[in-house]
């Protein structure tokens, strides 16, 4: 492989406003990759996956460069350097790269691969808190989740067939193979840009994960059925739920963000779903309308991202200890109130992208025990590790409300 300039500097630039500027590594690479018109899909990616890359292995290379953050732009140079080295690139001849001990680096690489911290490259806490939770776990989940990951798509129902799907792409020369045990789903060989394609323009399908496919599957929502999805977001997951239902009954998709649910319904147009009803939720009104009213609720919880790690980096450097403890009241919270949609008889899937117990098992097994979760039987759970499925860490628990309730 040849480096090209600009696509270096582009990379770089990228680095320094993710490392030095607290940004995020998707937005960042949104405005980076718009920068010049001439960039075909290889040098797109060349940067995009460079950029991840030398995110991911943040620790570990600024270890080998011996360089310590802030980085300045000779610094991320010389990050740059291991990185290229590491993958047996020719260094160019360039004065950013002047003297480049190439055995040094080899060298300093099999040193700290030895030490876990180093060789997964995470932060020290971080390493604590997945053998707190995991223990001899943690080994396999951690070095799995420092995978790139797959791109996978959802086909819609409503508007194509996995065939349909795959053959469009295949026109593309984007090869696709379908993923056992998962109807919709379509997993790419090579990265690509799919959104480019009429296939996605027209909403034949979606960019999600395989274990995220697997939410909406647990929660089996019917034609006719009226469905909560409490945390919405960009509604990944609305989507799949309308698009099993049919189009027939109603989804009402909250979330605390006004943005994110204006975008769930440009996503719902394209795919051509008209049974979804956004609702913001800006007081505790808004919850106490909807109690008892929902045949099935979905809370898709915040949590630690923990699962996803492959996909968002960055966020082992941005999340800071504490965040856990935080995020463990609102999931606690989370369930106490939006529990209460549920009807008699009717489904409560609770699910994160995270790995950890404490967010996943033991918060439910929590819950089950308090007052505002006695009414409901534990069905099942899903503990997705991504080092067994080979996608994002996911968990997912379904309960059933008990047939008789007081509450009102
Ligand atoms: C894991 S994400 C949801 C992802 C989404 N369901 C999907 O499939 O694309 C969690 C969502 O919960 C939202 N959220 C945070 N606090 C909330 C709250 N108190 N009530 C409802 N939603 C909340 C966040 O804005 C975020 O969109």
């Amino acid at each position: 492989m040849r480096l090209h300039r600009n696509l270096v500097f582009a990379t770089i630039d990228s680095l320094h406003e993710i490392f030095n500027e607290d940004k995020q590594a998707d937005k960042v690479l949104k405005n980076t990759l718009k920068r010049d018109k001439r960039w075909g899909s290889r040098d797109r990616g060349f940067v995009a996956e460079t950029t991840y890359d030398m995110v991911r292995w943040k620790r570990l290379y600024a270890e080998i460069a011996e360089v310590k953050e802030p980085f300045s732009r000779p610094n991320l140079f010389r990050m740059f350097t291991v990185w290229a080295t590491l993958k047996g690139i020719k260094i160019p001849e360039w004065p950013q790269f002047e003297n480049t001990p190439t055995r040094r680096i080899k060298g300093r690489f099999d040193e700290l691969s030895k030490v876990r911290v180093m060789r997964e490259s995470i932060p020290d806490w971080l390493d604590e808190l997945g053998v707190k939770e995991l223990g001899k776990k943690w080994d396999k989940e951690i070095a799995a989740l420092n995978q790139q990951a797959d791109v996978v798509l959802r086909v819609n129902p409503l508007k194509a067939t996995v065939e349909q799907v795959k053959n469009e792409l295949s026109d593309l020369e984007i090869g696709t193979d379908p993923i056992k045990g998962y109807p919709y789903a379509l997993v790419l060989r090579e990265r690509a840009n799919v959104f480019t394609s009429d296939a996605f323009k027209n909403g034949w399908f979606e960019v999600q994960d395989a274990s995220s496919q697997k939410v909406a599957a647990l929660l089996d929502p019917k034609p006719g059925m009226r469905v909560i999805d409490a945390c919405a977001g960009a509604g990944g997951k609305t989507l799949h739920i309308a698009s099993l239902m049919g189009n027939k009954g109603n989804v009402i998709a909250m979330d605390i963000y006004n943005n994110k649910l204006t975008e769930l319904k440009r996503r719902a147009r394209r795919n051509g779903i008209h049974n979804i009803e956004t609702r913001l939720i800006d007081s505790t009104k808004v919850i106490k309308k909807l109690i008892e009213k929902a045949d099935k609720v979905l809370i898709d919880s915040p949590c630690t991202g923990l699962g996803v790690l492959k996909r968002n980096p960055d966020s082992k450097w941005k999340m800071n200890p504490d965040f856990l403890e935080t995020i463990i009241q609102k999931q606690a919270e989370l369930l106490d109130s939006y529990s209460r949609m549920v009807k008699p008889e009717g489904d409560l899937v609770y699910a994160t992208c995270s790995i950890l117990p404490s967010e996943n098992q033991k918060q439910v097994k929590k819950f089950l025990a308090r007052e505002e979760g006695k009414n409901f039987t534990f069905v099942k759970e899903e503990i997705i590790l991504p080092s067994a499925s080979g996608f994002d860490g996911f968990y997912m628990a379904l309960l059933k409300k008990n047939p008789s309730t007081d509450e009102k």
